[in-house]
């Protein structure tokens, strides 16, 4: 029989019900035991959930408080000293890391958060010590849910990050210099240690996933796969469970020479078989003797609806080849990445709504795929039917398809990818225009969206309230955050976002060829969630976006007003993107519509114009070569062509934030924006270094402090983030700004903080303007 599984389930629940437990919780309005049994109930029902479905293989340990990543660094007791000394409840060290804590006397930062490989989804960084040791801890997580699932009549397979990828994907602290890898020998024992528990407590098979094993490696991690699993499998059977190797987002070919030797020996072998089909034969030659296929063919990072006939051919030759005991039907990666469930749209019009699966349907996919190569189609007749109907239906629908958008694509000249002038030029004309001081201060975009902001949006969603009510609302919201920014004494103000849900859904929600959802939300880093649109068919702006706000912003404005749209890779991305046409094909569209925007803000009177593209560097290719250089060209030409139809005079922003921007910089100097701002406070300094090597010419703001945790970075504390940057960047080329945007925060903070960023910054400009 060939069985099916998920590799992993989304945590928030059907109404995000993690989401409001947790914030509860911090905002101590919850108790700890109702958030911990809020915990227990969401795992209770979504083992359940996917029980139901048919599902054979259902996983354990995939459920996180704020991130998986996070809880192997406090299950390993990975923990920097600097959060254990205060004694804390388990629950709140770890959620001191993951968001750091201010009260009662503590302050501590919260570790950085990355992004998981190309998705929008964001883990903890494992931060090591130079004399780092691991220890188990006790009553392991991974084991407690086991049994509770256990004793619920499910018996899951716990789902583990491997060794190396837990060190691979961390790093040093700061001030350490220890190499990561160098620690899995001291690493390896805790897990043997694990496996050992997690087989007493009666799990047979653990997946532990190396997803790492889709990069191109350097050797030192190539090299530590050999004596890992060597050790890893040697537990296995034994005293330890089976292993499932899992792999996923891109193919594993390149790396076979490390996984031929000790790997072959686990026990099964999981690939994604959406992003790269074409390495099942490969993989099937390479796979050890005994050894079980696991075929990611149901796709966990998009939400539609799994073409089963396909599918089910491609199952079918691997069972040609191994047999139908060796191979297993499984979702691509973790259903982490999708919507709960299709259920809760309640407004999605019938006809879209077929061509959709979310993480639910996405389960009852690959229970119908595992029935119909086990029984044969005819078991699953009905099911394929209307699978095949559904795909039909979308080929051919008139929805997809608008003639218009595509003249005007082919209608794009090259001149219109560049500006008028280069830089220099430009420059003199923006200094003229704007009489900004050195070392200008700005934020990124967002002020705090209260409770209030979201209680009127919603109630005029609801119809409750009128367009003209909504409107004035956010009207005097535009005006109370310049009265804040007129207090601060920033130097470029923005409108502050209060009329946007998202910077991307926002932007999907006024665009033609795109759907969205109500309910559909997805997981990004915490307790945070967004709602990807959903592009459906050819894009197109039929009418301007963003200019009564910017326009209403700057007529009460003294200082600069700078515009804020989000670019056009940074739509795609963060949309659940069409499988129909190539991703730059739809990058262009949404350039197009951006560029009308961009024009449109500069003839109603906007001279500062960003454009956000926080998502390009998550789009690169996980590898390097071709298919990145490919990809580079595509999303800095849709940059450009959606910001190059302006005068010399405005000055177009862009704002990145991630920290990572080394392996691209030549990308981001590409797009010839004039100012770019990146988050930065949490990683060294000596990664701008790079500016200097590359002789970057044009203006940069590297984020004095981060956005991501309440806590309100101290005065001299930021001036030490300028001096260090001063070293790497000139006074007259550096601007001061926050990592990314405030939306998340609350005002209390908010003002702390900006207050202490400018007086830092003051404090700067005056030294520097006595020099
Ligand atoms: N798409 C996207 N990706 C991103 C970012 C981003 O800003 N957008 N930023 C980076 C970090 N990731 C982030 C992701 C989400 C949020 C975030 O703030 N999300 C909000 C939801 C934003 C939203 O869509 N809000 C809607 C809906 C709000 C809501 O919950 N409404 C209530 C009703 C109102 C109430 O009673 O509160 C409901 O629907 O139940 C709105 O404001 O209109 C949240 O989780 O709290 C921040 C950063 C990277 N990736
Ligand atoms: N303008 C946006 C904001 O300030 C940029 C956010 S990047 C994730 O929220
Ligand atoms: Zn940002």
């Amino acid at each position: 029989m060939v069985q099916s599984a998920v590799l992993g389930f989304p945590r928030m629940g059907k109404l995000r019900d993690l989401k409001k437990a947790t914030e509860a919780y911090w905002g101590d309005k919850l108790s700890k035991e109702d958030l911990l049994a809020e915990g227990k109930r969401l795992r209770l029902e979504h083992w359940k959930i996917q029980k139901d479905a048919g599902v054979d293989i259902i996983p354990s340990n995939d459920f996180a408080y704020y991130d998986h990543v996070l809880d192997h660094i406090q299950m390993f007791n990975a923990i920097p000293e600097r959060y254990s000394k205060h004694k804390l409840s388990t629950l709140d060290e770890y959620f001191a890391m993951g968001r750091g804590r201010q009260k009662d006397g503590i302050d501590v930062p919260s570790l950085e958060m990355v992004k998981w490989f190309d998705s929008n989804y964001h883990y903890v960084k494992p931060t090591f010590q130079d004399d780092q040791t691991f220890k188990l801890s006790d009553d392991p997580k991974p084991v407690r849910h086991f049994l509770e699932a256990k004793d619920a009549g499910i018996v899951t397979r716990p789902v583990l990050l491997g060794p190396v990828s837990f060190l691979h994907l961390g790093k040093a602290d700061r001030n350490q210099t220890v190499d990561p890898i160098s620690l899995l020998d001291k690493l390896l024992p805790v897990y043997e240690q694990l496996l050992q528990e997690l087989k007493k407590a009666g799990a047979e098979t653990v997946q532990i996933d190396e997803p790492v094993l889709v990069f191109d490696l350097p050797s030192k991690i190539r090299n530590a796969f050999k004596p890992a699993y060597e050790k890893l499998c040697a537990v296995q059977g034994s005293s330890g469970p089976q292993l499932v190797l899992a792999t996923y987002f891109g193919d594993v070919v390149h790396n076979f020479d490390i996984i031929d030797s000790a790997l072959t020996n686990t026990y099964a072998f999981h690939v994604d078989l959406v992003r790269h089909p074409e390495q099942l034969d490969k993989v099937v030659e390479h796979l050890g003797s005994k050894q079980i296929l696991s075929a990611g063919v149901v796709d966990g990072r998009n939400i539609w609806k799994n073409n089963m006939k396909k599918s089910v051919e491609l199952v079918e030759s691997a069972i040609q080849k191994l047999g139908k005991e060796r191979v297993i039907v499984a979702t691509s990666s973790s259903l982490l990445h999708t919507p709960h469930t299709l259920d809760n749209e309640k407004n999605l019009d019938s006809e879209v709504k077929e061509w959709f699966a979310f993480a639910t349907e996405k389960a009852s996919e690959v229970a119908v795929i595992a029935k119909a190569v086990t029984d044969g189609p005819a078991s699953v007749k009905s099911e394929l039917e209307a699978n095949a109907k559904g795909m039909n239906n979308r080929a051919t629908s008139k929805r997809t398809n608008n003639p218009e958008v595509k003249k005007r694509v082919d209608g794009v000249s090259k001149d219109m990818y560049e500006r008028k002038s280069a830089f220099p030029s430009r420059y003199e004309q923006q200094k003229d225009h704007l009489k900004l001081p050195l070392f200008p201060t700005t934020t990124i975009g967002s002020f705090p969206q209260t409770k209030d902001i979201r209680i009127q949006r919603n109630r005029f969603t609801k119809g409750e309230i009128t367009a003209e009510e909504y409107e004035k609302f956010i009207e005097k919201e535009i005006r109370d955050c310049i009265a804040i920014q007129d207090e601060l004494q920033l130097d470029v103000y923005v409108h502050g976002e209060p009329e946007r849900n998202d910077m991307v859904q926002y932007f999907g929600e006024r665009m033609d060829g795109y759907v969205f959802t109500t309910h559909a939300w997805v997981q990004s880093y915490g307790s945070r969630c967004v709602r990807p649109p959903i592009v459906v068919g050819d894009i197109s702006r039929p009418a301007p976006m963003t200019v009564k706000e910017s326009q209403y912003a700057a007529s009460v404005s003294k200082k600069p007003m700078k515009g804020m749209l989000t670019g056009p890779i940074t739509c795609l991305r963060w949309s659940f993107p069409r499988d129909d046409v190539h991703q730059s094909v739809q990058a262009m569209q949404l350039a197009l519509a951006l560029r009308d925007e961009v024009v449109d803000l500069e003839a109603a009177g906007i001279y500062v114009i960003q454009v956000d593209e926080p998502a390009l560097r998550e789009g690169l290719p996980l590898r390097s070569g071709k298919e990145r250089e490919n990809y580079l060209s595509w999303a800095v030409d849709s940059f450009k062509l959606s910001t190059a139809g302006v005068k010399d005079s405005t000055q177009i922003h862009s704002h990145f934030c991630y920290s990572e921007f080394q392996d691209f910089f030549h990308a981001i100097a590409a797009l010839d924006a004039d100012v770019l701002s990146i988050e930065n406070s949490k990683s060294d300094a000596k990664l701008l270094k790079v500016f200097i090597d590359e002789a970057y010419p044009r203006h940069i703001g590297p984020g004095v402090y981060d956005i991501h945790s309440p806590r309100v970075p101290p005065e001299e504390e930021i001036k030490t983030r300028i001096e260090e940057m001063l070293q790497y960047l000139k006074p007259d080329q550096l601007w001061i700004n926050p990592d990314c945007g405030l939306k998340t925060r609350q005002w209390k903070e908010t003002k702390a903080a900006l207050s202490n960023m400018v007086a830092a910054a003051q404090f700067f400009r005056s030294k520097y303007s006595k020099a």
